[in-house]
Parts: C-alpha cells; sequence; structure tokens
C-alpha cells in the first residue's frame, strides 16, 4: 500500500499486489550489455546457402541509382570499421548491403524490401556510421539535453536492443555511442543513460517519444531517420507515434535529413504512406521473390484441427529432439498454457509475450539463446527481426491471420545462408483467410503445395493470387505499379476513342 512517485508516474494504490507489479515494472533496470569483444563480436555462423545470396534477383527502382559494390572494401570505409566487419566475421557483403550501402553514402533516402535474415541491420548501421566518421562526429559527453545525429526505431523492445548490440559493435573503437531506450525498464535509469552522450539513439516508439517529451533529446542535429521493420512501425498501431516523431518541432524536415525504411515485407499501401516521409526521389530496392519467403526454409503445411494440435506437436517435438524450436501461437494465454503443458511433457519451454514483465521476457529469450530452454512458445512479439543462432525449427501452432506476419515467423530460420525448417497446422475452421497466399508464398518458394490446401484456397475468397507485375520480385515498388495502371488506363482510353 502506498503512494509511487517516480518520473512523472505518481498515483495512489490501495492494492498491494498491483502495487508490488507497478513498481516492478518501473524499476527493472536491464543488465548491461557485454564489455569483452569476443562477446561483443561474437559471429554468427554463415550457412551453406550464403554464396546462393549472390543469384538472388535485385532490382532498384528510381533515378542515378549509385553503383553497387561487390565487396566491403570497395564501400571505401574507415580503417576502424573495416576492422569491425573482419571481426564480426563478415567476408562479404550480401545483395541488400551491396546495393543498400553505397546507396546510403550517396545521401539517398531509400526503402529496402529483402528476404528475413539477409543482413538488412548492417546495411544501414554501416554507412551510417561511415557518413559519421566523415562528417567528424563530436564526441558526445555527459549533458542535460542530448542531440541524437541518429534515430532508429524498431517495433519490439527485444528487437530495438538488437539492433543497439548491433551498433555498439560496428562503432566499438570510435567515439560515436549507442544509446538504446524501451519500454517496461526503469526510465530514470534509460534516461541517465542517454544524458552520459548519445550519438545513435535505437528506441521503441512509445519510450522514444516519452524521453523526447521530458525535453531530455532534442532533434535538431538528426541526419538520419531509420525504421527497422518500416511496415508494420507504419501501420495502424504505430503510424501516429511515427507522425508525432517526424512532425515533431525539432525534427529536421524530410528534406534536410535521410530517412531510410527496411523490411522483408512491403504492402503497397504501405509503401505509398510511407512515401509520404521520404524525399520524392528515394530509391526502392527489391532483393528476392514475391511475398518474400526465405529460400532457405522448408515449409510443411498440416492440416490439423485445433482438439489434435497439441498431440501433433508433442510428436514433433519428440522427433526434433534438442534442436532450438519456436512455436507460435495466437494469444498470451496460449503462450503461458502451452509452455506450461510442454515443461509438464518434459520438454524445456520458456516463452514469450506482452504480458511477462521485461525481465522475464528477456530470462526468456536468454534461456533459449543458450539452450537451457531451447523450446520457446511466442506470440507475434517474437516474430519480427529476431536473430537468435541455431533455430533450426519454426512451428506455427496457430497460423497467424496475415501472410506477412507468416513470412517474419518463418524467418526467425533459415537465417544468413542456413537451412530452416518451419511446419505451419493448418485448421480448416480459422485459417481459409490465409489459404491463397499461403499457396502462392510456398510455390514461388517452389515448396511443394499440398493438394487439400490449393482446393482450400481455390475455395476461399477475399485475397488474391496475383502480383500486377509477375512473380520475381518480394514487393514491387509501388511507383511502378501506380505507373503501369496510368499507362493501361492510357491504352484503355485509346482503345475506346
Ligand atoms: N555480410 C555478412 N556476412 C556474415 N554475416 C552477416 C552478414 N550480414 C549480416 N550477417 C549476419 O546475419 C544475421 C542476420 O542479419 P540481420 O539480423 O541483419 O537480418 P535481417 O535481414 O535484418 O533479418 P529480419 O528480416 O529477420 O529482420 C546476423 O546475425 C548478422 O550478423
Amino acid at each position: 500500500k502506498g503512494r509511487l512517485i517516480h518520473d512523472s508516474f505518481c498515483v495512489k494504490c490501495d492494492n498491494v499486489f498491483i502495487y508490488n507489479e507497478i513498481i516492478k515494472y518501473l524499476t527493472y533496470v536491464p543488465p548491461p550489455p557485454p564489455e569483452e569483444e569476443s562477446a561483443i563480436f561474437a559471429p554468427y555462423q554463415t550457412g551453406i546457402n550464403f554464396d546462393k545470396y549472390d543469384e538472388i534477383l535485385v532490382d532498384v527502382s528510381g533515378f542515378n541509382v549509385p553503383s553497387a559494390i561487390l565487396t566491403f572494401a570497395e564501400a571505401h570505409l574507415c580503417e576502424t570499421l573495416n576492422k569491425n566487419i573482419s571481426k564480426a566475421g563478415y567476408l562479404k557483403p550480401t545483395p541488400v548491403q551491396k546495393h543498400g550501402v553505397p546507396i546510403v553514402l550517396a545521401g539517398r533516402d531509400l526503402m529496402a524490401c529483402a528476404q528475413t535474415g539477409s543482413g538488412k541491420t548492417a546495411a544501414f548501421l554501416l554507412p551510417i556510421l561511415e557518413m559519421l566518421m566523415r562528417g567528424d562526429v563530436a564526441a558526445s559527453q555527459f549533458k542535460e539535453l542530448q542531440e541524437p545525429e541518429v534515430v532508429i526505431v524498431a517495433p519490439t523492445r527485444e528487437l530495438i536492443n538488437q539492433i543497439y548490440l548491433e551498433a555498439r559493435k560496428f562503432s566499438f573503437g570510435t567515439i560515436i555511442r549507442p544509446v538504446v531506450v524501451y519500454g517496461g525498464t526503469s526510465t530514470g535509469h534509460q534516461i541517465r543513460q542517454v544524458l552520459q552522450g548519445c550519438n545513435v539513439l535505437c528506441g521503441t516508439p512509445g519510450r522514444l517519444l516519452d524521453i523526447i517529451s521530458k525535453g531530455k533529446v532534442g532533434l535538431s542535429k538528426v541526419q538520419f531517420l531509420v525504421l527497422d521493420e518500416a511496415d508494420r512501425m507504419l501501420d495502424m498501431g504505430f503510424e501516429p507515434d511515427m507522425r508525432k516523431l517526424v512532425t515533431a518541432f525539432d525534427m529536421p524536415s524530410k528534406q534536410n535529413r535521410q530517412t531510410l525504411m527496411f523490411s522483408a515485407t512491403f504492402p503497397e499501401e504501405i509503401q505509398r504512406m510511407a512515401a509520404d516521409f521520404m524525399k520524392t526521389d528515394y530509391l526502392f530496392l527489391a532483393v528476392g521473390q514475391v511475398g518474400g519467403a526465405c529460400g532457405d526454409v522448408h515449409q510443411t503445411i498440416l492440416q490439423v484441427d485445433q482438439y489434435s494440435k497439441r498431440n501433433k506437436l508433442i510428436e514433433i517435438l519428440t522427433n526434433i529432439g534438442i534442436e532450438r524450436t519456436m512455436v507460435f501461437v495466437d494469444t498470451k494465454r496460449k503462450a503461458d498454457f502451452l509452455a506450461a503443458f510442454l515443461c509438464q511433457e518434459n520438454f524445456p519451454t520458456t516463452s514469450i509475450h506482452g504480458d511477462r514483465e521485461q525481465r522475464e521476457r528477456e530470462q526468456a529469450l536468454g534461456d533459449f539463446r543458450s539452450g537451457k530452454c531451447p523450446v520457446l512458445v511466442a506470440t507475434a512479439v517474437a516474430a519480427r527481426g529476431l536473430d537468435i543462432e541455431h533455430v533450426q525449427h519454426v512451428i506455427n501452432f496457430d497460423l497467424p491471420s496475415t501472410i506477412d506476419e507468416y513470412v517474419h515467423r518463418i524467418g526467425r530460420t533459415g537465417r544468413c545462408g542456413n537451412v530452416g525448417k518451419a511446419i505451419s497446422f493448418f485448421d480448416s475452421n480459422t485459417d481459409l483467410r490465409i489459404a491463397r497466399t499461403l499457396v502462392k508464398v510456398l510455390s514461388d518458394a517452389q515448396q511443394e503445395v499440398p493438394t487439400w490446401l490449393e482446393e482450400f484456397a481455390f475455395a476461399a475468397y477475399g485475397t488474391s493470387y496475383h502480383n500486377p507485375l509477375g512473380k520475381v520480385f518480394a514487393s514491387v515498388d509501388s511507383r511502378k505499379v501506380s505507373l503501369i495502371l496510368y499507362f493501361s488506363w492510357e491504352t484503355l482510353k485509346k482503345m475506346l476513342a
């Protein structure tokens, strides 16, 4: 029982349990990031298909496209960055890096769409850090108002923390100081981190706006604004926050900053909205196949009704053994329930979802990463961006409602040229709406399409098989679609005249 006064938060609480929960929530201080070089640079093993990335078709649209690089040396990055690249074990750039790095170095805005696990993070971090170094960035120091040169936003706490660790890795040995802020942790602690000095501010939208509104961060020096998982950052949930950020009184206008957006999926309507945030001559980079499922993931769809799902899962996990497996479900309650059930069945399991405390979420990821719990039951909160080595299997216990979410979920395996397996339970009572797009994604990735699924897809309605520009790229530049529609309309008018 008591009165809580914490930063701007003040509440009188009569319920001891709720009071303690709030105290825990407000005071969680995440463990500090690793200091030893070996931990900072722990390389992710590239897989047997890494070299096959070179065969992926790439399309860059827009005017005056800078030439791609073939090696990191061709990017003429500074010595420290080159050292960090080799310490990270990167021998050659992936396609999104070959094309993305020179585009950013040339000062252009970029919307990039490349398959999951193909190195988008380094594609924006490396050129940004290089530009900061070339611009003689000042060593940041303690100040009551910090003015970062770079702001990076991502939709989940775990993902933004991962991006921060990557920024720390590549800026190692430079004067550039990245800082991360995200919800579920002590605001006071994060503000103190920011005030120590901040060049690259990584944040989830809510916490970022909170710290800006407290007058601790000024935006007038922002040179780069990055939206990772950009289609998610601009969908209904986050779009108002993004608009608040770009219309903040001191945020440089789009003409006076570089705006970069990255994702593995980029629906056309979101692209059109994204264009509002960018200069008109932005470039659109598409790497890979329509629908964007990573070609290194072997996809299997099983018809399983909701009552048989648990038994089927046990059967699969028994065959898998101790290989690391992510199991996706549709609700937080189900995640808890299924994790408890699997533990009872002697599968060391942990879970991650939005109702778990941040401390528990980080513990769960840690236990999964280390292999202490080789099974992680997760909701959508873990679908995007998370880069966990040795994840060999993804199981969609419940299929998601959108195909983009499916593509991101199965992309937690088969990363960086490694191969992975995804098994999805299709329940015809609930999953008909995804049948058509699922068939398309499977066939584009040259995966087996079960006949029963084709039949469901044929009978289903509301989604389309067809992409107006054929079936090559994961997402096409929405400007091209408008152009094609314009020309089709002009042709039609001529025919009618
Ligand atoms: N050129 C490279 N050589 C070796 N490893 C690389 C290279 N580029 C990236 N990686 C590694 O590949 C892994 C996947 O990269 P990253 O997380 O940036 O993928 P992504 O495209 O952002 O995926 P997602 O769409 O899931 O967010 C990381 O561990 C990263 O360190």
